[in-house]
């Protein structure tokens, strides 16, 4: 006999759940009693996803059918052994994680059974945290191992399968290329993301795009956590129970709960405070959580993506970011490049935004000057993508006569660039070069001016007797009258 559980039933009505893990579990034992307990602890604590069978025969045509990743195996059966299943399991399903379920008496043959493969053995009477426990652990390995599978065969072929997630993040950037195949390979998993980068390079965009490709059917929730005091996160996570403080005359779910069989989306996560950060950790690590005021945990049915402007190495290095929510957060990590790593994409996504300025604006079509792209690589946009966006609609609403005005462009480059000119000289393949005679004016300028108009300094920087230096100057003198 065999069971399947996927669902929970309320009043008759039969409710959809997300289900945990993504793979099944299958529980094997000739006695239904005990499958019955267990799989009821497991569901208890998340774990639905389970096929229970009492029929040890049954086993080969259930991992021919089912998705199974993990299975939680009786030693002692009448009709087949614990070990023979284990044996065969070996040999068909290499991938899939065994757990031996044994007696007190036969802890030699689970040992053994560890020996020849299963992951773990667990001692039936052992208390039910540390069945748990082991369980837990088994999911885990087994998830990580699925996720590097899917990664090898996704960075094998180079194209994208779904494509159209990414359609928002404008680029042919080829490092953002290959973290939108990683993307891909992790779509799937239920651990969390960490996305750092600079402010404005799309680090928003690429968690809608993760959680577009997770195909979950619930919600993306997104929460910015910089500022939050303790009590506001939690509030505003977790929840409260009726009257848990003054004010609470209503039970309030939390956004953890709203983002169910979706995506919890934490923005400015390296801002978060100490006392959240355990918080986060324990949600994270035991995937549960308690309303404020409630004694009843909840589990949480969301995927958890974060992401954070600031350097959290050096976050935790200094004292401001726990190491071990560093680690936990960075099980799968992409960093997005800033603008002025990826300079390619400007033609693409200046068109993009133009478009969708004129669009907005209500502006005719508009063309873009063919010198704008080169005159912006001397530029180190440090508001990134964001504040290209935001030159391009200010361009395009002083456009005139259909051409795109280059004035914001120029007066953010000439501001940047202000300090920047004096020390240094610049060649733009745009206009033609300085004459000798203009170079040699503009050094002598420039070493007088680091110099603090001391000439005798200057002259050993230009590497010429001041006499000659005071002879230069005076002619130039001459030239300039
Ligand atoms: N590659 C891109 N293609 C199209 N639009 C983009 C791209 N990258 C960023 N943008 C746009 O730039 C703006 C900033 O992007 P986003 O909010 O995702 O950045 P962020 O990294 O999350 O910034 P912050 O750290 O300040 O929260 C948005 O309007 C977004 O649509």
């Amino acid at each position: 006999m065999c069971h399947t559980t996927h669902s929970a039933s309320i009043e008759g009505h039969t409710l959809k759940q997300t289900l945990y893990p993504q793979f099944k579990l299958l529980l094997v034992d000739d006695e239904p009693s005990f499958l019955r307990s267990m799989s009821l602890t497991l569901e208890r604590y998340g774990f639905n996803n389970l096929i229970t069978c009492t029929d040890p025969k049954q086993v080969a045509k259930i991992m021919a059918d089912e998705y199974v990743g993990l299975v939680l195996l009786d030693l002692t059966m009448p009709t087949m052994s614990g070990q023979e299943i284990l044996t065969w399991l070996n040999e068909e399903f290499p991938d899939v994680c065994v757990i031996i379920f044994s007696g007190i008496n036969q802890v030699d043959a689970a040992v053994d059974c560890v020996k020849r493969g299963a992951f773990d053995y667990i001692v039936k009477t052992t208390d039910q945290e540390q069945i748990l426990e082991a369980i837990k652990r088994a999911i885990h390995t087994q998830e990580l191992s699925l996720e590097n599978q899917a990664l090898r065969a996704q960075l094998l072929s180079q194209d994208l399968e779904k494509a159209d997630c990414f359609t928002d993040f404008v680029t042919a950037d080829p490092k953002m290329m290959s973290t939108f195949r990683y993307l891909e390979s992790i779509s799937n998993s239920s651990q969390p993301v960490l996305i750092t980068g600079e402010s404005g390079v799309g680090k928003e965009l690429i968690a809608g795009a993760i959680h577009e490709l997770s195909e979950r059917t619930g919600p993306l929730v997104t929460v910015n956590v910089a500022g939050l005091d303790d009590n506001i996160f939690s509030d505003t996570l977790f929840g409260h129970a009726k009257g848990a403080f003054t004010g609470a005359d209503r039970v309030r779910p939390g956004l953890v709960e709203s983002a169910a069989g979706g995506t919890l989306f934490l923005d400015e996560i390296g801002d978060l405070s100490p006392t959240s950060q355990i918080k986060l950790l324990r949600l994270l690590q035991e995937g549960e959580y308690y309303p404020i005021g409630s004694d009843r945990p909840k589990r949480i049915q969301a995927r958890v993506i974060v992401a954070t402007h600031q350097d959290l190495v050096q976050q935790q290095q200094n004292g401001h970011f726990r190491k071990d929510l560093y680690y936990r957060l960075r099980t799968h990590m992409v960093r997005i490049p800033p603008l002025r790593e990826r300079l390619n994409d400007l033609p693409l996504l200046i068109e993009h935004f133009v478009h969708a300025a004129s669009k907005e604006l209500q502006k005719p079509p508009i063309n873009i000057p063919s010198n704008l792209i080169k005159q912006l690589h001397r530029y180190e946009f440090p508001g990134n993508v964001r504040e290209l966006r935001a030159l391009v609609f200010d361009a395009v609403s002083q456009s005139q006569n259909n051409e795109l005005s280059l004035i914001p462009f120029t007066s953010v480059i000439d501001a940047s660039n202000q300090s920047y000119t004096h020390q240094n000289v610049l060649f733009s393949e745009d206009e033609p070069l300085p004459s000798l005679t203009q170079l040699n004016k503009l050094l002598v300028e420039e070493a007088m001016r680091r110099a603090n108009h001391n000439q005798s300094l200057a002259s050993r920087m230009l590497g010429i007797s001041q006499p000659a230096l005071s002879k230069r100057l005076k002619n130039m003198k001459v030239g300039s009258d």
